[in-house]
């Protein structure tokens, strides 16, 4: 599941982010193609706001983008399109969720998530912090803390269907910023896989720079 229902207000701009081209080409198909690289069998979901499908399928047609994929209505946060887009997907799935704007996921990556989901039931990527990092105290200051008790978390998120739509069962609460917080809720452990740098989420205008160079 591709979720691509955000507002991407961090980026700014007239286009969607997910729309935006990158070598020519826009950031949804390409992270429909690393996927279909991954898997060609694999069933696609798109997640995108309602208003913005039509504008999706003219750049399909404009693009000649013939990956086969279902799409679901995007909510107003990243959980209630991820619940959305659930009710597309059969219980005895295993579902990865995965940022439309995160292009630059690894084959590798994808599969061990994937390997790594059916035998524990939830796996997501992480990558290493290569950068001290402080945290900031009530009182204003701030302190170092010892990073290798931290990970920078990923997507694709991946997880036994029934699992994640029990966990989507659940009332929305802020903590739930991605999948693995709201499978955690439930008590159940997320097993972490080793992610890839590149596979980064073009959030501002400075990852779109990032993502021509990478491409
Ligand atoms: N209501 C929402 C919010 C986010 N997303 C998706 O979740 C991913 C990660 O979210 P983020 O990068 O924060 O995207 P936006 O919410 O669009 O960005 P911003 O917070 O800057 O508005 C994106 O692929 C985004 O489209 C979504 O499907 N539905
Ligand atoms: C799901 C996610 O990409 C994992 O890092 C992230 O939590 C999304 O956060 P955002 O604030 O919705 O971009």
């Amino acid at each position: 599941m591709i979720v691509a229902g955000g507002k991407g207000l961090r980026m700014g701009g007239d286009i969607p982010k997910q729309f935006l081209p990158v070598k020519g080409k826009p950031v949804l198909m390409r992270t429909l193609e690393a996927f279909h690289a991954y898997d060609a069998a694999i069933r696609l979901i798109v997640v995108l706001p309602a208003d913005q499908q039509a504008y999706w399928k003219q750049l399909c047609q404009k693009y000649g983008f013939t990956l086969p994929h279902r799409i679901a209505d995007g909510g107003e946060t990243r959980f209630h399109s991820v619940k959305n887009g659930l009710a597309l997907v059969e219980e005895d799935a295993l579902v990865g969720v995965h940022d439309g704007v995160r292009p630059f996921v690894s084959p590798d990556v994808i599969a061990e998530c994937y390997r790594s989901a059916e035998e524990k039931g939830a796996a997501i990527p992480v990558v290493d912090i290569v950068e001290t990092v402080r945290r900031i105290s009530e009182d204003g200051g701030s302190e170092t803390v010892p990073r290798d008790r931290y990970k920078l978390v990923q997507t694709p998120q991946v997880f036994r269907a029934s699992l994640l739509k029990q966990a989507y069962a659940q009332p929305y609460v802020p903590a739930f910023t991605d999948d693995a917080s709201v499978v955690e809720a439930l008590g159940h452990r997320v097993e972490l896989v080793r992610g890839n740098r590149e596979n980064i989420k073009l959030t501002t205008p400075f990852d779109l720079k990032l993502a021509e160079m990478l491409c």
